[in-house]
């Protein structure tokens, strides 16, 4: 996408008309973008989709065509003339990519005019909120796995093209390597492949299709052994070729069991390759496997080295979607709330800033949300969001404020992160959360209170209804 100024929802446009012809085009906002609720049932996010975002709000504008279409759909000539020239020239403070983040906290901070922020709306939304759906997923894959790799196998089953940047976000989520030829190109990641049953089946003779990949791919032949009888002749035929291969000085990468009991079978494979003297062939394994199968395929002393993963992992199954909203906290100086009977979808009021403070192990402790404007050493103490009794003194803490300066008047100011460096970031910030958030069933919640000006701030907003 060259001009992606299409890449919203038609309201973003008409509303932005409306600003621009109601003379409200100047007004400075800010905006937040987070998310209410942790995918998975699980303890976090892992936030995804900076790099992408930051990319195509740069190229956030409209060609010829595109106008002329807006025309077409009765946008006004003299809006038109407005997008003619847009670029987006605001200001983005966001958390790094690969960070681990909780609900109701503002990852992003989006400042500059009404319309611009307006327009870019929408296709922050799809890429933040898609990219840490599939990063968080395969964390917990990777969690479950205990240090086995993962490759991702999705993209067949993916939503459309939206597999390039899930796989990308599977990489930052902790996938070693994609089947995903697109993107490993595009983003260069790792590109990975075995063999499907078609090429096993073309063949009259198993043996003969594991010989002649073999001899094509001397260093990559990992061998598909369940197409006919895995333990009858898809593994007897790996090891006989395996014991040839061997009397020649070399040898295969290892073999993938696609189907039936996965930890029965890699148990009896992993006897069989042993006793043949063949230790150093790896067991690989895939079908519709995710972070529960993985979890309790070890647990069963499953003798699996590295799984591959795909529709689940791909399609952030069962969630399908998180749920990250981007709100109006301020317009003009004058800080604005949505207040809604849904206590959870009450917005926090104001430009706001994100502090995370730190036990004296380095641990994640708490997370604060506070005024734009206010001094992190003033801060003693915060409060919870609900319950007024509630409250941690914060004074003595390490604290460091989340949200880095990433966008000035519209130009990046950081590198832009590869997936790799994301990931090796995630692996840092992981390091520091406390075990306990990590459970899949009940997790521990993590707690992230308000400061005090920010506290009064929304209480007497809401007593002035
Ligand atoms: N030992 C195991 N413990 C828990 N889950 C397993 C175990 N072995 C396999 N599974 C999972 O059980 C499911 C089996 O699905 P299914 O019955 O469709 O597979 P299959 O019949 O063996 O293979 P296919 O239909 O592809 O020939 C998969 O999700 C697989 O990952
Ligand atoms: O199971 P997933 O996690 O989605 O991983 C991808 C699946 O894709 C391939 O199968 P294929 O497309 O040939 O289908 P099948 O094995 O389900 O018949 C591969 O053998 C995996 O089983
Ligand atoms: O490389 C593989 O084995 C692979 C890739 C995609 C889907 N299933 C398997």
């Amino acid at each position: 996408m060259n001009n992606c100024g299409l890449y919203t929802d038609f309201y973003e446009i008409t509303m932005s008309q409306a600003f621009f012809l109601s003379g409200k085009g100047n007004s400075q906002v800010s905006f937040d973008y987070f998310y209410r609720t942790n995918p998975f049932g699980g303890g976090y996010l892992i936030f995804a989709g900076l790099s992408d975002a930051i990319e195509l709000v740069k190229r956030f504008n409209f060609s010829e065509e595109d106008i002329a279409f807006l025309a077409e759909k009765g946008i006004d000539s003299r809006f038109l003339d407005y997008l003619r020239d847009f670029k987006f020239q605001g200001d983005i403070y966001s958390m790094k990519e690969g960070e681990i983040a909780f609900p109701r906290v503002p990852i992003m901070r989006i400042e500059g005019n009404i319309i611009e922020c307006q327009l870019i709306e929408t296709l922050l939304l799809n890429i933040l909120n898609y990219e840490s759906l599939i990063a968080t997923k395969t964390f917990r894959i990777t969690q479950a796995a205990r240090g086995r790799n993962i490759i991702d196998f999705g993209i067949r089953r993916a939503h459309g093209t939206g597999a390039v940047q899930a796989s990308k976000a599977a990489i930052i989520g902790g996938a070693v390597a994609t089947s995903n030829v697109y993107a490993a190109k595009r983003y260069n990641l790792e590109v990975s492949g075995t063999m499907a049953h078609s090429w096993v089946q073309s063949f009259q003779d198993e043996y003969e299709a594991f010989k002649v990949f073999s001899d094509i791919h001397p260093d990559n032949c990992i061998l598909l052994v369940d197409t006919y009888n895995t333990l009858r002749s898809g593994l007897p035929n790996a090891i006989k070729l395996a014991n040839e291969l061997k009397a020649q000085g070399r040898k295969i990468k290892g073999i993938r069991l696609d189907s039936g009991d996965l930890s029965y079978l890699s148990r009896k494979a992993r006897k069989m390759l042993d006793d043949a003297g063949h230790q150093d062939i790896i067991i690989t394994a895939s079908n519709q496997l995710n972070e529960h199968v993985i979890k309790s395929l070890l647990e069963q002393d499953a003798r699996i080295d590295a799984f591959g993963v795909g529709t689940e992992m791909i399609t952030g199954k069962p969630d399908s979607s998180l749920d990250g909203v981007y709100k109006l906290a301020e317009c003009d100086g004058i800080s604005r709330m949505k207040v809604s009977e849904n206590i959870e979808k009450v917005t926090l009021p104001g430009a706001k800033k994100v502090v995370r403070y730190y036990d004296h192990d380095g641990m994640f402790y708490r997370d604060a949300i506070v005024k734009r404007s206010e001094k992190v050493e003033d801060i003693k103490e915060i409060f919870h969001p609900s319950v007024d009794y509630k409250k941690t003194t914060v004074e003595a803490l390490q604290s460091e404020e989340l949200q880095k300066h990433v966008m000035s008047k519209g130009e990046i100011l950081i590198d832009l992160p590869s997936a790799k460096e994301s990931h090796e970031y995630l692996m840092e910030r992981s390091k520091q959360l406390p075990s306990e958030h990590y459970r899949f069933i009940s997790p521990h919640i993590y707690k992230v209170g308000l400061s005090l000006k920010l506290k009064q701030e929304r209480d007497n907003f809401l007593n002035n209804l």
